[in-house]
């Protein structure tokens, strides 16, 4: 079953792009990775899709209720922390929690003391005294307190440092195998290709590719690296499905797509001392998506 359902979304600001035409699904259980750099569009699909912002045309569905119909109905069961969190500075963490934990009609203490525990936040703090990654940390217990359905995450991670990243995919993992899907946007390759199943990359407000993870890796693009005897011509290699290729003295190497025959052929024409056969990371297969149009 999809949990999220976008078809055809564009959303324009005046003359500007902000998204175009675009279509994904996310079904129950996934973590799936919302991935593309700076000004690529996630944010505004996210904004779209929790109806913060509305579509200049194109629909969303979130457990099968049109995001715009039915808002109030999907929020109840959907956590959501913003790519910036903005809080009245004054409070205490554990009341703007208990004024967060007031809109569902549920006891969230334990949870909330549970969440604030494994991220090592601490409740009595003033939220003005916090540091950016702490001012982080409860934006992500305020999206979860709930215990939601689904989490929409934008760029969870900006602020935190690596061991509580950490900790924040085991959290992530963990809320996942009790039944949560996660829509996850980063514009970091390593930790979508860590923790999701399938991801789609947007560039430039559209989608270019929605695919497994373990798909993009495997079947797509294989990494050779040579080492030859002799010096070989800058061209040699010159074929359809190669890409990023770099010499220097005799190492040699560039990632193929194509049918894996013909570039051994290629090969067998040089005399080798080495060879090794890769899967590509997701950095290059993304970097391969992102200059292949330019
Ligand atoms: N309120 C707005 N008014 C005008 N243009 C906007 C507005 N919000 C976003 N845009 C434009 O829409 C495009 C997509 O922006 P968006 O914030 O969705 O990207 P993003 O992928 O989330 O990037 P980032 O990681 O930098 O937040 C950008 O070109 C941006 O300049």
């Amino acid at each position: 079953m999809n949990v999220i359902e976008i078809k055809n979304l564009t959303k324009t600001y005046g003359k500007s792009r902000g998204i175009i035409d675009v279509s994904f699904n996310v079904e129950e259980g996934e973590i799936f990775g919302f991935i593309g750099p700076n000004g690529a569009g996630k944010s505004t699909t996210i904004r779209t899709l929790l109806s913060l912002i509305y579509p200049t045309s194109g629909s969303a569905r979130i457990f099968g209720k049109d995001v715009i119909e039915s808002t109030p109905e999907i929020k109840k069961h959907i956590g959501y922390l913003p790519a910036e969190v903005f809080y009245y500075d004054n409070m205490k963490v554990k009341d703007l929690l208990k004024y967060s934990a007031s809109f569902y009609k549920k006891d969230c203490t334990a949870r909330i003391n549970e969440l604030a525990d494994l991220l090592e936040l601490d409740l009595n703090k003033k939220i003005d005294d916090l540091s950016l990654g702490n001012k982080k940390k409860v934006g992500i217990v305020q999206g979860l307190l709930h215990e939601p359905k689904l989490f929409i995450l934008d760029e969870p991670t900006s602020g935190l440092d690596p061991l509580m990243q950490q900790k924040f995919f085991e959290l992530l993992e963990r809320e996942n195998k009790k039944g949560a899907t996660i829509l996850f946007s980063s514009h970091i390759l390593s930790e979508v290709q860590r923790l999701c199943d399938r991801v789609a990359i947007i560039k430039e407000g559209r989608i270019v590719k929605v695919d497994k993870i373990s798909t993009l890796k495997e079947t797509t693009y294989k990494k050779f690296k040579l080492e030859t005897t002799k010096t070989i011509d800058a061209d040699y290699f010159s074929l359809p499905g190669v890409n990023q290729f770099e010499a220097e003295g005799n190492k040699v190497t560039f990632i193929y797509k194509g049918n894996i025959n013909d570039i051994l052929s290629k090969i067998a024409g040089i005399e080798l001392s080495n060879l090794w056969i890769e899967e590509p990371d997701l950095e290059e297969i993304f970097m391969n998506y992102y200059k292949k149009e330019e």
